[in-house]
C-alpha cells in the first residue's frame, strides 16, 4: 500500500498527542470553577500536541526531508513572563513521550529550548511542490474547553493534493451519534465507549479503530441516503464559527426533517464518514478565512469513505494555495446523490438571502 509508513507514523503521532491532551482536558474538567475561566490548559495541550507531532514525525521519518505546516508557532512562548508555562508544557511532553513505550528507552528529556524548536518546525508555508504535513494540534478548542469534542488532525499534501488524514477524536462514541442533537457529553452514559482513530490514504478507503486499542480497523462509508428528507445534517457547535439560519434555511428547501447535530471540530468529518448525518453545512462569517489545517485530514476522511466536500459553489477545495483555502462563500459535504440537490439549495438560500440584504 502506498504511504503505509507515512500512514504508521502519523497515526502513532495523533494518537499519543491525543493522549496528552486527554491528560489536559481531564485536569481541566476537574478542576474547580475559577480555574475554569483560565484559558491555559488549552493553550498547554495545543502547544504540547503540535510538539509531540513534530517530534514523532521526525523521528519515525528520518530519512525524508520534513515540512510542516500548523496552527500554532511559539511567538508568545518566548515572550517574557512565559517561563513557567513553558516548562509546564516541555514537562507534558517529556512525560507524554516517556510514557509511549515502557519497553523501549527514552532518549534524554527535551529542554525548553528543544520544545520551542519541535513546535516551530510547524511554520511551513505549504504549497503545489513537495511533501507537507498538515496539522491543527487541537481542533476545536472551544468543545476541548467545554469537554465536548475536539480532534487532533494531522494530513499529509503531495504535489498540493491530499494522500493521507489521520483524525484522532477523543471524545467521540465509537458508537453512531446518530440522532444525538445538541447532546452535551455530560447526558451521554459513562459507559458508553469513546474515544475513535479514523485514518485515509489516497485510493485506499477510510477505517476506523478504537484510538486507544489494538482493535482490528473497520472500514467505514457515509451515509447512503438519497432522499433529503431522511437525511441529517451537521453543524459547528459555536454560532460564532458558522451562520445557523442559512443552514436552516438550506435545511428547510432540502425537506430535511431532523433537527442539525451541532459538535465542535472535525469529529463532524469523522462522524460523517461512518454515516452517522449525511451532510455537514459549514459556513461562517463574512470575513472569515478558512486555513487548511481545519479541514486537509477531514477532507480525505470523508472523500475516501465516497463523499464529496466542495465549496459552496461546488467546486472542489483547493490545499495548494498555501496557509489559506481559497473559497467560495463556505464548505458543504455529503454523498453523490444529495449533493446536485443539495448545491440547489445552497445556491437559492445564498441568492434569498442576498436579496433580503439589499432590500434592507
Ligand atoms: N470565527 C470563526 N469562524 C469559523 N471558524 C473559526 C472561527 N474561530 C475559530 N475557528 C476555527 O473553527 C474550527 C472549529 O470550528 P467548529 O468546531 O465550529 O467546526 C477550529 O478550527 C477553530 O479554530 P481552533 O482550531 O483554534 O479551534
Ligand atoms: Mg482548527
Ligand atoms: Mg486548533
Ligand atoms: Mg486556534
Amino acid at each position: 500500500m502506498a504511504y503505509e509508513k507515512e500512514l504508521d507514523a502519523a497515526k502513532k503521532a495523533a494518537s499519543l498527542a491525543a493522549r496528552l491532551c486527554q491528560k489536559v482536558q481531564k485536569a481541566l474538567l476537574q478542576s474547580d470553577v475559577q480555574s475554569k475561566s483560565d484559558k491555559s490548559p488549552v493553550t498547554v495541550a495545543d502547544y504540547g500536541s503540535q510538539a509531540v507531532v513534530s517530534l514523532l514525525l521526525q523521528r519515525e521519518l528520518s530519512s525524508e526531508p520534513f515540512s510542516l505546516v500548523a496552527e500554532e508557532d511559539s511567538a508568545d512562548l518566548r515572550k517574557d513572563g512565559s517561563q513557567d508555562i513553558l516548562e509546564r508544557i516541555t514537562k507534558l511532553v517529556n512525560d507524554t513521550l516517556a510514557n509511549e513505550d515502557p519497553l523501549k528507552p527514552i532518549d534524554s528529556a527535551l529542554s525548553t529550548e528543544d520544545l520551542l524548536r519541535a513546535i516551530d518546525c510547524g511554520t511551513s508555508e505549504g504549497g503545489p511542490n513537495g511533501r507537507h504535513w498538515v496539522l491543527d494540534p487541537i481542533d476545536g478548542t472551544k468543545g476541548f474547553l467545554r469537554g465536548d469534542q475536539y480532534a487532533v488532525a494531522l494530513g499529509l499534501l503531495e504535489e498540493g493534493k491530499v494522500v493521507l488524514g489521520v483524525l484522532a477524536c477523543p471524545n467521540l462514541p465509537l458508537a453512531s451519534i446518530a440522532g444525538d442533537n445538541n447532546k452535551d457529553s455530560s447526558s451521554s452514559s459513562s459507559s458508553e465507549e469513546k474515544g475513535c482513530l479514523f485514518y485515509a490514504t489516497i485510493g485506499s478507503g477510510t477505517y476506523m479503530q478504537p484510538l486507544d486499542s489494538k482493535t482490528d480497523p473497520v472500514k467505514v462509508h457515509v451515509s447512503s441516503v438519497e432522499n433529503p428528507e431522511d437525511a441529517s445534517f451537521f453543524e459547528s457547535f459555536e454560532g460564532a464559527h458558522s451562520l445557523h439560519d442559512l443552514s436552516s434555511s438550506i435545511a428547510n428547501k432540502l425537506g430535511v426533517k431532523a433537527p442539525p447535530v451541532r459538535i465542535d471540530s472535525q469529529a463532524k468529518y469523522g462522524a460523517l464518514s461512518r454515516g452517522d448525518g449525511a451532510i455537514y453545512l459549514r459556513f461562517p462569517h463574512k470575513g472569515y478565512r478558512e486555513k487548511i489545517w481545519d479541514h486537509v485530514a477531514g477532507a480525505i476522511v470523508v472523500t475516501e469513505a465516497g463523499g464529496i466536500v466542495t465549496d459552496a459553489g461546488g467546486k472542489a477545495l483547493d490545499f495548494s494555495k498555501g496557509k489559506y483555502l481559497d473559497l467560495d462563500t463556505g464548505i458543504i459535504v455529503a454523498n453523490e446523490k444529495l449533493m446536485p440537490l443539495l448545491l440547489k439549495a445552497v445556491r437559492d438560500s445564498i441568492a434569498e438571502q442576498e436579496k433580503e440584504a439589499s432590500s434592507l
